[in-house]
């Protein structure tokens, strides 16, 4: 197929589904294909079907500013708007599987800069520009290559109202949106976003600290800004223009000629939940399961007993560490031999092991070494019993030890007051897997007056999520390696060769879970307390991914050992996410016997 005959069906909205059509169908007897061929359809028409097709859509978003006061004190130009324009940049490419681009005004300022911002914006969308004439270069022409979001953001402010595509008065943004309509054919939002909750001001105050600023140097600028910016206006004229204006993030939303198209519903949807509070995400999979051992995907079965140790442990490291204050926790287990040598040595310590700070590099084989200043806070004596908080007396010890052929010790650092009471969430899947690896996690009633709303806190409620469940295999499920390659030679050949798009006969694919994770991780955006989400190694995989800011691509290369969990620390002042690793055992299993599938 020649690039002319793509050319047209770009310049209109359904370009996508009309150049998939073309491009090539795979039931029609006169195409032949090759492998690859066959591959980079599969490809397109999965990540079509998944992503709802949104990138079909040319689409521009512009993230301005809003001016609100709050008793005098302005901090008008750091509403969050460069974290938003970040975040719905990752949405589009991560959910959509569209094309999407941060264009910073401040960047194209200066006698030919507006013409550049113009040429880049013609060069984004305009697919003919690319070097490409092969229609199934999935990479150039595919899906990545047709329509997109450009997220033309004014990072300097005061500085962007140099340009005209600043969109700071009501004639910019009328002028933008004819230039953007009629000479790209692209469809235009703007985004406002205004703060005056004294949470938005608190937040606020500790951006512009981060940023370095002082007061005075804030003063001046909210000043020079006051002076030019003219929020949407609300006085009808400008009903044409669609619009979002977001008030205090996600308390209120004002949206405008914004639900005529689904991407825009959907946008809508997705900022509607965004904040930009400091928050933190921790995930964990399953326990080992009775499957996992007999090296079985899918199906629903139970813990195995070391998978019910690591729920045992998971619940330990809830209360210390997602719902307390401390900030590490380190799981140590003796065996038989070694339970002797700790009794000889508590009694030639002739102190109290609780308080001590001598158990440094004290660790097991699953992974675990304690740390400085890390405290012995609980123990467990034998398998499968519940942990108990450590003797406080010597003597007292050394009984509890006495006929002890196993113990594990719970090592906590950091603030250990307070443990269990920093309200959290849960959430699991809907299988039986991740809900008994949260068995152990206490729930108390937290005391009314820890929430804004003023009703007492049902701690670690779980709440379950069929979205969450592990990827359906379909015909395979329940079946092992070795049973799935004697039905089908060729499946692990055909995996390999694109993970992120084989679907399991009448089962599910990657793609398939990122559609159904759409509406979780939306819903994950709006959480801000810290939060637990136990559930399987392909859904971990991409929500790491998600969090971590990957493509989707870099996603299902991910690791996620069983018997750990990682936390994800988001600061909200604009530095990536952050994670740690805390394995916590009893052993640290990498290898699921399924590494070939
Ligand atoms: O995409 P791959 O790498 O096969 O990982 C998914 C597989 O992981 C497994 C275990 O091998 O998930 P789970 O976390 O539920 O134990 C299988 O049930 C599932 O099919």
């Amino acid at each position: 197929m020649s690039r002319n005959l793509i050319r047209p069906v770009f310049r209109h909205c359904q370009a996508v589904s009309l150049f998939a059509a073309k491009v090539v169908d795979p039931m029609d007897p006169t195409v032949k294909l090759g492998d690859s061929d066959y591959f980079k359809h599969q490809q397109l028409v999965q990540s079509l079907g998944s992503s709802s097709a949104p990138s079909v859509r040319f689409y521009f978003l512009l993230a301005t500013t809003h001016l609100c006061s709050n008793n005098g004190q302005h901090l008008a130009w750091m509403r969050g708007k460069t974290h938003i324009a970040r975040e719905l940049k990752r949405y589009i490419e991560f959910f959509h599987g569209a094309r999407a681009e941060i264009f910073s005004v401040s960047e194209y300022i200066g006698p030919d800069g507006e013409d550049k911002l113009y040429e880049a914006l013609n060069s984004f969308f305009d697919v003919t520009n690319s070097p490409t004439a092969d229609p199934y270069d999935f990479e150039q022409c595919g899906v990545e290559g047709v329509g997109g979001f450009a997220i033309i953001l004014s990072s300097d402010t005061v500085e962007s109202t140099k340009s005209m595509w600043s969109a700071h008065t009501k004639w910019h943004r009328k002028w933008m949106a004819r230039k953007l309509e009629d000479e790209l054919q692209a469809e235009v939002c703007f985004i406002q976003i205004s703060v005056d909750s004294p949470k938005g001001e608190k937040y606020l105050s500790d951006l512009a600290a981060y940023r370095g600023m002082t007061l005075e140097e804030s003063r001046d600028l909210i000043a020079n800004y006051q002076d030019h910016y003219v929020p949407i206006q609300m006085d009808q004229s400008e009903d044409q223009t669609p619009f979002i204006h977001l008030m205090n993030y996600n308390q209120k939303m004002v949206v405008n000629k914004m639900m005529r198209s689904f991407v825009g519903s959907q946008v809508c949807h997705f900022l509607s939940n965004l904040h930009p509070f400091q928050h933190t995400v921790y995930l964990a999979r399953h326990g080992e399961s009775e499957f996992n051992v007999e090296m079985r995907i899918g199906g629903d079965s139970g813990l195995s007993r070391r998978g019910e140790e690591f729920a045992r442990r998971t619940a330990e490291f809830v209360k210390y560490v997602v719902c307390g204050h401390a900030n590490d926790l380190v799981c140590v287990t003796l065996t038989a031999k070694d339970v002797p040598k700790l009794r000889d040595w508590i009694i030639e310590l002739k102190r109290n092991i609780v308080a001590t700070r001598d158990w440094a590099d004290f660790g097991d084989a699953s992974g675990g070494v304690v740390r400085r200043f890390m405290q012995l806070k609980r123990m467990q004596i034998g398998w499968a019993a519940d942990f108990e908080d450590t003797p406080s007396t010597v003597q007292d010890l050394l009984r509890r030890l006495e006929k002890a052929k196993v113990v594990t010790l719970v090592f906590v650092g950091g603030d250990t007051s307070g443990a269990g009471t920093v309200p959290g969430r849960l959430w699991t899947s809907s299988l039986r897997r991740t809900i008994e690896t949260a068995q152990f996690i206490e729930h108390p009633i937290l005391p009314a007056g820890l929430m804004t709303d003023g009703k007492p806190y049902y701690q670690m409620r779980g709440r379950q999520f069929r979205n969450m469940d592990e990827v359906y295999a379909g015909e395979y499920d329940g079946l092992t390696e070795e049973e799935i390659t004697k039905r089908a030679p060729n499946v692990i050949a055909d995996r390999k060769r694109d993970k992120l798009g084989f679907r399991y006969p009448r089962g599910e694919s990657y793609y398939d879970i990122i559609a159904r994770l759409e509406s979780v991780m939306s819903h994950l955006e709006r959480i801000q307390q810290p939060i637990l989400i136990i559930s399987h190694q392909a859904v971990l995989r991409l929500m790491y991914g998600w969090l971590m800011h990957k493509t989707r691509e870099d996603s299902v290369e991910t690791q996620v050992p069983q018997h750990e969990v990682v936390r994800i620390c988001f600061d909200g002042l604009g530095g990536g996410p952050v994670e740690t690793r805390f394995p916590l055992g009893p052993t640290h299993l990498t290898d699921d016997g399924q590494s070939d599938l």
